[in-house]
């Protein structure tokens, strides 16, 4: 039997973020190997009019649990929903619910967060950092308490090149931040917040970073683990190829370009992507709370989920894979063919964004307008541009993330652990993962059916034959104009009217 989901059994073990699309797939891989574990508590809101239970119901039924309710057919008794908002003060969990909490958990596992890069400071500080304390201080009145894993981020340090598996001293100590957050009002906070998150691109990052170092210096008196992933995409390979449920990092993008919106990146073909399956991080935290439980490191261990330094793969590459999966497969009811390029160039990509982004939605909501329709596209546009400038920064750069923790734990496990909680990415085949992923978007995102896909093609001829007619009149116009204002064009256009009449 697999060893590490031998000491999942019989456990307790509390998820944040569970909800999100990180914690699903750690939850969804917890029940399937390890049934025989305790119960999943998991701190989850009310949200969107729905209820605790109702969101529950909504995880257990997606297509993502398909394998598990096979597997663990009483999964919904072994999953306790704890109704929590991480952003009060308490965390507001009820008496009972966190006496419950202290005496049973044995296993915590970090990941609620927010991951929006334009976050106010003060809520990406309410969260990433002050939530995280809050949440040690509770496990440090746990007595069966045996490893507490915080999800981080391998972009909390990506001020730097070179980034090691160690927590790196903050410019200013979290607690001094946490305090001027309680008395500074939102509009001085604004008005810091560039020059406090320096180096770092945005809050999130930035307050990612901070939350490390509350976790390292809680690490002393706490069995603490740090998981990095890089950008976190679709499943490689389980529960199956390809599963994804939010528009994050690259599936936005992907998204974008596939309905035929986005057809130009500032972005640097050769730059390293560094992507990582969800369900590779998912394995390597799984291990990380076995080897942290058991093992006891003497110091805290970061480990990093990265793929760059052992199986690369680059912006260039990705984008002409996306394309090719586009040819064969394409998303339904597209605005324009997909079709795009990338530049590192800031002049070339301002005049993609005139001639190829703005010019054809105000002309589409010009025709809108005309037709009594309300014009909608120059809002999606905006927040295309909005979304494509904030993850420019991390598509024109290569960062270096050691892995020496990660590979050290990888030889720790016995062939059967390797094999069942794989997080080895130099097995993964980039451009079928991309495939997957792309496929993956088009169902699970986007909730399209492969039996759509001949029509799709067809739309995409109307479009290249709508693209051809447009480009003909816009050429005639243009040497209409020419003639009416040029001799020289005249003369030429008389030269060669003759040579047609031949
Ligand atoms: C040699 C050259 C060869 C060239 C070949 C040619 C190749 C070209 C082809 C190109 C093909 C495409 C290639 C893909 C490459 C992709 C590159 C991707 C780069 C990714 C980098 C990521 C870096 C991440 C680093 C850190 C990782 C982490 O630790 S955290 C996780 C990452 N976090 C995020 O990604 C959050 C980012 N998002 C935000 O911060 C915000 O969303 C926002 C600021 C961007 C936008 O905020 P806004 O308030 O405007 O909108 P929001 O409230 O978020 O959304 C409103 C609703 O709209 C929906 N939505 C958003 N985007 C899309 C979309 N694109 N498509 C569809 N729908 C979208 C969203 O879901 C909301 O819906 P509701 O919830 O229903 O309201
Ligand atoms: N996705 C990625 O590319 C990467 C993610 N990570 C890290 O992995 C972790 C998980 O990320 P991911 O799953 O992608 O993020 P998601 O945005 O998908 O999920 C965030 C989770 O946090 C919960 N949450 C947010 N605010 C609160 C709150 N106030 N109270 C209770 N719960 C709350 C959300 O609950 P709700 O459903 O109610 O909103 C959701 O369950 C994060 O720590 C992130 O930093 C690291 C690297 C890359």
């Amino acid at each position: 039997m697999s060893t590490i989901a031998a000491f999942y059994e019989g456990k307790s073990i509390l998820i944040t973020g569970a909800t999100g699309f990180l914690g699903k797939v750690l939850m969804e891989k917890l029940f399937r190997t390890c049934p025989g574990l305790k119960v999943i508590y998991i701190l989850v809101r009310p949200k969107a009019g729905h209820t605790l239970q109702q969101r529950v119901v909504q995880i257990l039924n997606s297509k993502l649990f398909e394998k598990v309710k096979e597997v663990c057919p009483n999964v919904h008794e072994k999953i306790r929903a704890i109704k929590s908002d991480l952003n009060h003060s308490d965390l507001a969990i009820s008496k009972e619910d966190m006496q419950e909490l202290l005496s049973c958990t044995d296993i915590i596992f970090h990941c609620a967060a927010t991951v929006r890069f334009d976050d106010h400071l003060r809520h990406a500080v309410q969260l990433n950092v002050i939530a995280t304390q809050k949440l040690l201080l509770m496990a440090s009145q746990m007595p069966k308490l045996k490893a507490f894993i915080h999800l981080s981020t391998a972009f909390s340090n990506c001020n730097l090149k070179h980034i090691d598996e160690v927590v790196y001293p903050c410019p200013v100590e979290p607690k001094k931040i946490i305090d001027s957050m309680e008395w500074l009002d939102d509009a001085i906070i604004d008005e810091i917040t560039p020059k406090l998150i320096g180096d770092w691109p945005n809050t999130y990052t930035y307050s990612k970073a901070l939350g490390e170092t509350v976790v390292h210096q809680e690490s002393g008196r706490l069995n603490t683990a740090i998981v990095r992933p890089s950008i976190v995409g679709a499943t490689w390979q389980e529960p199956f190829p390809g599963w994804v449920d939010n528009t994050n990092g690259p599936s936005g993008l992907i998204i974008a370009t596939g309905k035929g919106f986005l057809r130009g990146l500032r972005a640097t073909p050769m730059a390293v992507a560094d992507m990582i399956p969800v369900d590779t991080v998912v394995n390597l935290t799984l291990a990380v709370g076995w080897y942290t439980a058991v093992h006891r490191p003497k110091s805290s261990l970061v480990y990093h989920c990265t793929s760059g330094n052992l199986n690369p793969c680059y912006w260039g590459k990705i984008g002409f894979q996306v394309l090719a999966v586009f040819e064969k497969v394409p998303f339904e009811k597209a605005f324009r063919r997909p079709n795009a390029g990338l530049t590192v160039n800031t002049i070339t990509s301002q005049y993609w964004n005139a001639i190829n982004h703005w010019a054809p939605v105000i002309l589409y909501d010009f025709y809108l307008r005309l037709t009594g329709r309300k014009p909608r596209m120059t809002k999606l546009m905006n927040r295309i541009l909005k979304m494509v400038s904030m993850l420019e920064y991390f598509i024109n750069r290569s960062w270096e993330w050691s892995t020496d923790n990660t590979e050290m734990l990888m030889s720790t496990l016995t062939p059967e652990d390797q094999r069942i909680f794989n997080f080895d990415v130099r097995q993964l085949n980039w451009l079928d993962y991309i495939e997957n992923y792309v496929l993956g978007i088009k169902k699970y995102l986007l909730k399209e059916d492969m039996a759509g896909v001949p029509e799709a093609k067809q739309h995409l001829k109307r479009l290249r034959n709508i693209h051809y007619l447009f480009n003909t009149a816009l050429f005639l116009i243009a040497w209409r104009l020419l003639i009416a204002r040029s001799q020289v064009a005249r003369n030429v256009w008389f030269f060669i009217c003759p040579l047609y009449n031949l």
